[in-house]
């Protein structure tokens, strides 16, 4: 019942010299949202044309609902869409003339064309541009209509590269939300994305490419949960309290670090903030304020790079 909507294994790509895939293998769950981060040039790119039948692999397997890319590249694209940082829109048309377009080319009769186009339109609320040429819209815009353009077949597989590269922050949560109505519905997506806090935002599994290999890979909450702990941020009124603080802490076997009259903890574990807050009283050491901050995929990321810097 739960086959992989995409199947990789071992797969392999070269130019010449250049391993871009040295053989990674995953696999991706219908409505799941896989985010595939990692520097410039680790492969990123190379994997999703492959996925999308653009670039054949050089060894290996990838399979894209249920179909081999490599022999049946006909069916596998019949049920995926692809956006991508060069964005396939022509700038003469306008937005509707656009997936009109596309529409007509994947088979539609012209009035199924036009009854997709202004549904499409209407959801990603180009409504008002939507019949002037896509060249005069903003970078939003285009992202939107980009994103619709590879929706018009209403695909099964969606992959994004880097779809929200150069976004301001209004435009690129909107856009989030789009993809997280699309994997509600059952559309699997494949994100690469040179931000973390969207692959935190949107991915069930992350996995992070270094040069052509599978560096690491998870859920997020298992990526953060990795690296360590959280901390808990002690705010305390007096220099007194503070001290007193620290004995407590000490006798609990917990290092703080001190800032001003704030203490850093790090926690090991969910029962650890109801000890510290009763020591705390305990010891005559009043609170002014307690934060907890959770890792996030940024320091996952900055780790990760550090080791491989290191080895
Ligand atoms: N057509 C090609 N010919 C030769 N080398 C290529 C080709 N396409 C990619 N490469 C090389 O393969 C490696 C992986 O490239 P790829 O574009 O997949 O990386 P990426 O992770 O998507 O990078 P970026 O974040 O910069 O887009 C790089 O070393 C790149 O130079």
């Amino acid at each position: 019942m739960n086959q992989p909507v995409i199947a990789v294994t071992d797969l392999a790509k070269s130019y010449g010299e250049v391993t871009a895939l040295a053989g990674i293998s995953l696999s991706v769950t219908r409505g799941a949202v896989l985010a595939v981060l990692g520097h410039n040039g680790a492969g990123k790119t190379t994997l999703i044309d492959i996925l999308s039948t653009r670039v054949r692999p050089s060894a290996g397997t990838a399979r894209v609902c249920g179909y081999d890319v490599v022999q049946r590249g006909r069916a596998v694209r019949r049920r995926i869409g692809v956006t991508g940082q060069f964005a396939a829109v022509d700038d003469a048309l306008s937005g509707r003339g656009n997936l009109v377009l596309i529409a007509r080319l994947l088979g539609a009769k012209p009035r199924q064309a036009q009854a997709r186009a202004a549904e499409l339109i209407a959801s990603f609320g180009l409504e008002d541009a939507a019949d002037r040429p896509a060249g005069t819209y903003s970078g939003g815009m285009r992202r939107r209509l980009d994103l619709a353009a590879g929706l018009v077949g209403a695909p099964q597989v969606l992959f994004l590269d880097e779809p929200t590269t150069g976004l301001d922050p209004v435009s690129r949560s909107g856009l989030w939300a789009v993809v997280e109505g699309l994997a509600a519905r059952g559309t699997t997506v494949v994100l690469t994305t040179q931000y973390l806090e969207e692959a935190d935002r949107l991915a069930d599994h992350v996995v992070v490419l270094g040069l052509g290999h599978i560096t690491v890979s998870g859920t997020p909450s298992q990526l953060k949960a990795r690296l360590g702990n959280r901390t808990a941020t002690l705010t305390f009124g007096t220099e007194l309290a503070l001290r007193r603080a620290v004995d407590a802490l000490a006798r609990l076997g917990l290092a703080a670090g001190r800032t001003g009259l704030v203490l850093s903890v790090p926690l090991s574990g969910p029962g650890d903030i109801p000890v510290l807050v009763r020591a705390l009283d305990a010891a005559g050491a009043p609170l002014r304020d307690l934060t907890v901050t959770e890792p996030t995929l940024d320091d996952v990321y900055l780790s990760l790079h550090r080791t491989a810097v290191a080895s």
